[in-house]
């Protein structure tokens, strides 16, 4: 019988699920240390946010083929880890969503009327009333930065409160946001009208800090501002001088840069400050809804069937999957990669399917190029079984099709992104042992191994560019891999593609578009 260790509290109704077809040992509150010693007995892990499960745990989790994560966010997962060993990750994006838009919402309206505050006054033994006068939420302006699933709720009952709702999500169409009742508007603007903006977005690159002294300057001072998203959006240390400085009206914070929380200023502030212990998911029934949801995951995968919500490896059928495995990763690392070409907000995604991938059994792959492109907006909630849904409430439309007279690799796969910042397009096919190689970016030809870190430009062909280029990228220490010109005709416009050791430090996109011949710079993480 296969066993399952669940190392966080977990709702019964998930435990009575994995005794189907397991014996379940339940054991809470374990160090790293005892974890590793006894997670080799075991084949399925089941967690929420409190084991950090490192490459060191599934190293030592050597009968392992599921980990299963009773909630949305697996940053407390090493998924790349889990990936390499083939352990199957999965997630309940969805079973939470009420209760951490719920959370948002009640975060709001105590800010508002200072409940928190004004209770302890009066179990302290007050009845202090002039204190406690608060600010009605009716006719104000809530900007909401992300319009997923959490802030699409918490938009459809803010309207119903009568609020005014602003929205900043780079990856909605504008017709998908007016749905909701939402204007869509550049982030700046909302900063400057919201007199309440809630964060319902993934903790990335680009949301790290999105919340810093310069941002908070630009927000009224009577702004109060609430994350139930994730800790580090905000940057802890700015938001608190703001909020002494009375730049801003207070915050509400669910979340921290590091959890548990340890000394911080926060803790300080007087009644503008809300904070609770990451209790977004904390509802009775959102830990049913996600015990079950992964519970059922872990069972189906133990009994050799797929899962549904797996955030590494598709939930396809085994047979299709290990014939297409190594074009699902191309499909994903090109769709990824056009994706960050594109920029902006992708409208029409052209898949062609060449080659010997020019049947209906490639079909996998199609939803494996979507899955690369939402990854930039989704992160880890975008999956093989997602992606189609996300990507059509993105607005996003695919057209596909097959060309078998494509003869030029046994089987590529051609990639056109059309959005709001015009449009880009990549090939790419396996050569060799199975190695993913980009063989076109924008019609031009060329044969790169993809990289982590690149970069792109679009230039003019001329003699010395690339010295200048070079010079340019060594005065900002960085290091170049490996470089290659793709052209169609000698001293006509070119692409170059720069595997770079390291992300290319801000700014520097600016320098390389100054150099003379340059139309065109774009720096992609893969
Ligand atoms: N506090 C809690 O206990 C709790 C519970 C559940 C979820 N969460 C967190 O809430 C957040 C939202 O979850 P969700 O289920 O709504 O996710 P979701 O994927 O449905 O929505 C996220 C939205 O953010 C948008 N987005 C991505 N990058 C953006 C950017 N740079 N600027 C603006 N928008 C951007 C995406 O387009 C997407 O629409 C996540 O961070 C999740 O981990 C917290
Ligand atoms: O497990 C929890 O309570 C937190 C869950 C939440 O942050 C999530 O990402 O789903």
């Amino acid at each position: 019988m296969s066993k399952v260790l669940v190392s966080d509290t977990i709702d019964q109704a998930g435990i009575d699920i994995l005794s189907q077809v397991a014996s379940v040992d339940v054991k809470t509150g374990l160090k790293p240390a005892e974890l590793i010693e006894i997670i080799g007995d075991y084949d399925a892990l089941m967690i929420r946010s409190g084991t950090r499960v490192t490459q060191e745990i599934i190293d030592a989790g050597t009968q392992l083929k599921i980990i299963g994560r009773a909630g949305v966010g697996v940053d407390n997962v090493d998924v790349p880890a889990a990936t390499r060993r083939g352990i199957v990750v999965v997630n309940s994006p969805e079973g939470n969503t009420i209760a951490a838009a719920e959370h948002a919402l009640a975060m709001m309206l105590a800010l508002s009327r200072h409940i928190p505050d004004a209770n302890a006054s009066v179990k302290r033994g007050a009845w202090d009333r002039n204190s406690f006068v608060g600010a009605e939420v009716y006719k104000k302006t809530l900007g909401i930065v992300g319009l997923g699933k959490i802030g699409s709720h918490v938009a459809a009952v803010a309207k119903a409160m009568g609020m005014k709702l602003l929205a900043y999500d780079p990856f909605i169409s504008t017709e998908r946001a007016e749905q909701i009742g939402c204007q869509l508007v550049e982030l700046d603007l909302l900063f400057q009208q919201a007199d309440y903006i809630t964060l319902h977005i993934p903790k990335t690159s680009e949301t790290t800090h999105l919340i810093n002294s310069v941002t908070l300057g630009k927000m009224k001072p009577t702004a109060r501002i609430i994350n139930c998203a994730r800790g580090g959006i905000i940057e802890e240390t700015a938001l608190a001088a703001a909020i002494k400085a009375g730049k801003i009206g207070g915050a509400a914070l669910d979340v921290f840069e590091t959890e548990p929380l340890g000394e911080s200023e926060l803790r300080s502030l007087g009644k503008e400050v809300i904070l609770t212990p990451h209790l977004g998911a904390s509802t009775t029934e959102a830990q049913v809804n996600v015990a079950i949801d992964v519970a059922e995951q872990i069972r189906d995968v133990l009994l050799g069937l797929p899962a549904r919500s797996a955030v590494n490896i598709p939930g396809l059928g085994p047979d299709v999957l290990e014939e297409l495995k190594p074009y699902m990763q191309l499909a994903e690392t090109l769709g990824n990669l056009v994706g960050q070409l594109a920029g902006g907000r992708v409208e029409l995604l052209n898949v062609r399917l060449q080659g010997e991938l020019a049947t209906n059994k490639s079909q996998p792959l199609v939803i494996a190029s979507l899955k690369g492109l939402l990854y930039q907006a989704l992160r880890e909630r975008v999956n093989y079984v997602n992606a189609n849904i996300e990507a059509k409430e993105r607005g996003i439309r695919v057209i596909e099709t097959r060309d078998a007279s494509a003869r030029d690799y046994a089987g590529s796969l051609h990639l056109e992104a059309t959005g709001t910042l015009g449009t880009h397009s990549v090939t790419g096919a396996l050569l060799g042992d199975k190695e993913i190689h980009l063989t076109d970016v924008d019609g031009f030809p060329i044969n790169v191994p993809p990289s982590k870190y690149m970069v792109f430009t679009l230039h003019r062909d001329m003699p010395g560019i690339i010295g200048k280029l070079g010079s340019l990228l060594g005065s900002f220490n960085v290091n170049i891999a490996s470089m290659q010109v793709g052209r169609k005709i000698v001293r006509g416009d070119a692409v170059m593609a720069l595997s770079i050791d390291d992300p290319l430090p801000d700014g520097i996109l600016d320098e390389i578009v100054k150099v003379p011949g340059i139309r065109d710079a774009y720096t992609v993480t893969l």
